[in-house]
């Protein structure tokens, strides 16, 4: 039996509409969520990925203003800009496009960032609540596999998860993630010894390498669950994942494409994230 392809876009497209009724419920409340965007630079797959995100603000009822600003902006004034944002009541969600000139610290852009617009879950105050189980803005990505995860009714208490990739953004957190539902995690990355024996005792295997065809049947056990969080361009200029798919797919019990998979779902949890954060915002104000 072949695996079950679980459509990231289809699932984002209904989640999107779970976010929108939000949207229509705080404007009847008098208030429009707002998500700033910060794009520096021209780079084209930032830039295809920052157009992604205004349609889907447009969609769902979101206001979303994009400040597309020189490579040469200085950090200074770029902080300056987020020290705006922080400020303005009208926004609810500050994301700053990454990755960032050399010359310009991610660090300090996103410790900068209000925690409470922080909708990206990149600041360390969120990062720490989300490690000791508080509430918190979650990264979207991890936020979108766990999604895509239950919507299949997968079991993650008691299951083993593996990671393969540890960054800040993707590998750490979606682990976090999956400890708070009782998972049992193992991280592999590149300094790992014998990955293929720890790889086969996943139940889900979450694939967040950067490596075209990293993955293929021989790294999983049978029926696993396969998240492909790669997003790669082949020598054709295709995107493609991770993962072998089509090998993968003959052993796999559930299985994420690229596109259409993982990236959906990162933009939906987005706008989940600010529609909430404009929520917390206004009960703050109104209790
Ligand atoms: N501050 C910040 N926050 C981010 O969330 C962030 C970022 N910086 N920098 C870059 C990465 C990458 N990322 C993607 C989001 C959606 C798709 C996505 O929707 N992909 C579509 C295809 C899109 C296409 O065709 O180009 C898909 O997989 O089906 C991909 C990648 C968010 N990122």
């Amino acid at each position: 039996m072949s695996a079950e392809i679980i459509s990231g876009k289809e699932l984002a497209a209904q989640t999107r509409l779970e976010v929108k009724e939000a949207a229509e419920k705080l404007a009847a409340r008098g208030v429009i969520p707002g998500l700033a965007v910060i794009l520096v630079g021209e780079d084209p797959a930032s830039s295809s990925y920052v157009r992604g995100k205004e349609k889907a603000c447009r969609e769902a009822g979101i206001h979303s203003e994009v400040d597309r600003v020189s490579v040469q902006i200085t950090e200074q004034e770029l902080l300056k800009k987020i020290d705006k944002l922080n400020k303005n009541e009208n926004i609810h969600g500050i994301l700053v496009q990454l990755p960032l000139p050399e010359h310009i610290s991610e660090d300090k852009i996103i410790e900068t960032i209000s925690p409470d617009k922080d909708v990206d879950g990149f600041h360390p105050i969120n990062i720490g609540r989300m490690m000791i189980g508080k509430e918190s803005f979650l990264p979207c990505t991890p936020f979108g596999i766990v999604h895509m995860l239950k919507s299949k009714n997968i079991k993650l208490e008691g299951s083993h998860a593996v990671i393969i990739g540890r960054s800040n953004i993707v590998g750490k957190p979606v682990g976090q993630l999956l400890l708070n539902e009782n998972a049992t995690v193992t991280y592999c990355h590149s300094r790992t010894r014998n990955m293929k024996e720890i790889t086969r005792q996943a139940d889900i295997l979450i694939v967040a390498v950067g490596i075209e065809n990293f993955l293929d049947s021989t790294f999983i056990k049978k029926d696993a669950v396969v998240i492909d969080v790669g997003i790669n361009r082949n020598t054709e200029g295709k995107l493609v994942g991770d993962v072998n798919f089509t090998d993968v797919k003959e052993k796999a019990s559930f299985l994420t494409p690229v596109p259409g998979g993982v990236g959906p779902m990162t933009i939906t949890m987005l706008l989940y994230n600010t529609v909430n954060s404009a929520e917390k915002s206004l009960n703050r104000k109104q209790g």
